[in-house]
C-alpha cells in the first residue's frame, strides 16, 4: 500500500474514533458474544463529509484489487449508503437486496436490473464472522448472480476472511482490526493494557472454526487422521504423517530450538517415543555436520517420526533451489518437510518442488504467523491459500484450520499449556485451542518443552493434551482412549 493511501487511512482511523464510532468497554455483539471492542458504523449518516471520504477509501480499493463487476450491492443497512456514494459518484450499476419480501406488487428480494451471470460485487461496513456477506450472497445467487469478492471497511480479523474465501467470496478490507488498534495505541487514544486486552479477545476468538464446525460434521469432514490417511488425493508424506500420528497417538511437533547438534540428537532420541515430527533450524547449530544429518535420519526412522527443517524459503524460484539443495547443510537431502513463504509468487514452490518432488518431500506454506502483529492475516492468508495447487504443498502453517479439503495438513506453533507470550513477540495459546476449538492438526511446541525440568515428561503432557483434544474433535471422550 502506497504511503498516501496509508495515511488516509490512518486518518480515517483516528476520525472514526472522534465521531464514536470506535468503542471500548463492554459490548454484545448479533452473536451474542461479548466484546471489549465495538464498532457502531451506523453513526456515518450524520457526518456526511466522513461517509464521502470512507466511500473514496473503498473505491480506491476496488481499483487497486482491479476487481470487474456489473452491478454493486450494499449490505443492508449501514452499507447501503456507502455503495450509493460509490454507484452515484462512478456511475457504476447498483442493486438493493431487500432484508424483507413485500408481500404487494414484484415480491421481489434484489431491486435493480440484472442478467443471469452477473456479477456483483458486495460492500459491507464491519466483518466479525462474514455471515451477512454470505447471507447477501446467497439472495444474489437465488438471483442468477455471481458473487466473486467483496469489501468492508472493517474486518475485525475473527475469521471472516477465511469463512468467506472456503465459500468462494474473496474479502477485501480496507481497516483491520490490529491496524485500527497500532493507529489508536500510536495516536495515544487507548493505553497498552485496552490494546493488549483487545488483542488477545481476538486471538482468542477466532469465529471460523466455530461457524464451520456444524457443517462439517454434517458433511461428514471432521474424518479421524486414519481415514485422512487414506483419501485418493492425498500426497504420500501426508499420508505417511497422518498415519504416524494415528499410530503413536501423537500430534505433537516439537521444535528442537537448540544450538549443538548433540543436544539435538539426544532430544530426539528422548523424545522420539513421543512425537510425530521434529522441527528443527539448522542454520542455529553451532556445529552442523553431514554425519549430524545421518544420525538424525536413523534416529527419525528408530522412532518413526518426520524431519521438518524450518527454513522458511522465501526467494525467487532459482535461488531457493540452491538453498534447498545445496549449500553447506544440502537440506533437501535429510528433510522429509520444508517450508515457504509465498511472497516471491509461485515460483518459490516451482523451485522449491523441481528438488524436493523427485525425492518424495514436500513443503507447508506459511499462511499465518504466530507473533504478535504479523502481516500474514486477512488477505494475504488467502492470497497463500490460492497457492496450494501444486502437488508439492502437503500443508500450512497456520494460527486455524484455513481449509476443509481434508488432505491438507494444518501445523500450529505458539502452543504452550497456559496462554501468553514472550518479550519478542511470540504469542502462545494451548493445545485444546489450537486442535479443538481452531481445527488445526499438528502442535508445535518449542519453549515448553525444552525449557522444562524433565523434558520427557514434558513432551508426555503436551502429547497427551493435544491428543485429547483431537479425541474431544472427533466427539470421542478421552476415557475411550487406552493410552490417555
Ligand atoms: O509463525 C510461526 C512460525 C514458526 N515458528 C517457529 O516455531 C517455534 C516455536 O517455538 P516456541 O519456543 O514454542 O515459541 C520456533 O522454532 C519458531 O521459529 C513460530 O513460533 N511461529
Amino acid at each position: 500500500m502506497s504511503a498516501m493511501a496509508n495515511a488516509s487511512i490512518d486518518s480515517l482511523i483516528l476520525k472514526l474514533h472522534d465521531v464514536n464510532a470506535v468503542k471500548f468497554g463492554e459490548y454484545k455483539m448479533k452473536s451474542g458474544m461479548m466484546t471489549p471492542i465495538y464498532f457502531d458504523l451506523r453513526v456515518f449518516v450524520s457526518y456526511p463529509a466522513l461517509m464521502n471520504e470512507v466511500s473514496s477509501l473503498i473505491y480506491q480499493r476496488v481499483q487497486k484489487e482491479g476487481l470487474q463487476f456489473d452491478s454493486l450491492c450494499g449490505v443492508p443497512y449501514t452499507a447501503l449508503p456507502l455503495a450509493t456514494i460509490i454507484s452515484s459518484r462512478h456511475e457504476l450499476p447498483m442493486l438493493i437486496r431487500r432484508k424483507e419480501t413485500k408481500d404487494y406488487g414484484t415480491k421481489r428480494l434484489v431491486e435493480g436490473s440484472f442478467r443471469e451471470g452477473d456479477t456483483c460485487l458486495i460492500i459491507e461496513d464491519t466483518v466479525t464472522t462474514g455471515s451477512s456477506i454470505l447471507e447477501t450472497a446467497e439472495v444474489l445467487y437465488k438471483e442468477g448472480l455471481k458473487v466473486t469478492d467483496a469489501i468492508v471497511l472493517m474486518d475485525r480479523e475473527q475469521g471472516g476472511v477465511d469463512m468467506l474465501a472456503s465459500r468462494g467470496i474473496r474479502l477485501h478490507p480496507v481497516i483491520s482490526m490490529f491496524k485500527l488498534l497500532d493507529v489508536l495505541l500510536e495516536a495515544k487514544r487507548i493505553d497498552a493494557q485496552t490494546d493488549e486486552s483487545v488483542r488477545k479477545f481476538i486471538r482468542d476468538n477466532n469465529t471460523f472454526r466455530y461457524s464451520c464446525e456444524k457443517p462439517c460434521l454434517e458433511q461428514n469432514l471432521e474424518l479421524s487422521y486414519a481415514d485422512r490417511a487414506k483419501l485418493p488425493k492425498i500426497h504420500p508424506l501426508a499420508s505417511e504423517l497422518l498415519q504416524i500420528m494415528e499410530k503413536k497417538q501423537s500430534n505433537l511437533c516439537v521444535s528442537a530450538d537448540v544450538t549443538s547438534s548433540e543436544e539435538l540428537l539426544q532430544l530426539a532420541d528422548c523424545l522420539g517415543p513421543k512425537i510425530c515430527m521434529l522441527k528443527t533450524h539448522v542454520d542455529i547449530l553451532e556445529d552442523y555436520t553431514a554425519a549430524f544429518s545421518e544420525k538424525l535420519q536413523a534416529l527419525a526412522k528408530k522412532h518413526n517420526f518426520l524431519i521438518f527443517e524450518d527454513r522458511k524459503f522465501a526467494d525467487i524460484g532459482n535461488t531457493v533451489k540452491h538453498q534447498y539443495e545445496g549449500g553447506l547443510y544440502q537440506i533437501s537431502s535429510w528433510s522429509h518437510i520444508v517450508n515457504a513463504h509465498a511472497v516471491p509468487g509461485p515460483g518459490v514452490l516451482k523451485g522449491l518442488s523441481a528438488v524436493g518432488k523427485p525425492l518424495g518431500r514436500g513443503c507447508l506454506l506459511i499462511a499465518q504467523m504466530s507473533s504478535q502483529g504479523s502481516l500474514a492475516t486477512g488477505e494475504y492468508t488467502s492470497a497463500v491459500m490460492a497457492e496450494e495447487q501444486s502437488d508439492f504443498v502437503i500443508g500450512f502453517i497456520c494460527v486455524s484450520k484455513l481449509t476443509k479439503r481434508p488432505e491438507f495438513i494444518h501445523m500450529t506453533p505458539g502452543v504452550q499449556l497456559h496462554a501468553g507470550g514472550d518479550v519478542l513477540g511470540q504469542q502462545y495459546t494451548t493445545p485444546e485451542d489450537v486442535i479443538y476449538s481452531k481445527g488445526s492438526d499438528v502442535i508445535i511446541v518449542g519453549r515448553g518443552v525444552l525449557e522444562a525440568s524433565d523434558r520427557l515428561t514434558a513432551a508426555e503432557a503436551y502429547r497427551k493434551s493435544g491428543w485429547d483434544a483431537y479425541r474431544k474433535r472427533l466427539g470421542q471422550s478421552s476415557q475411550q482412549d487406552p493410552r490417555t
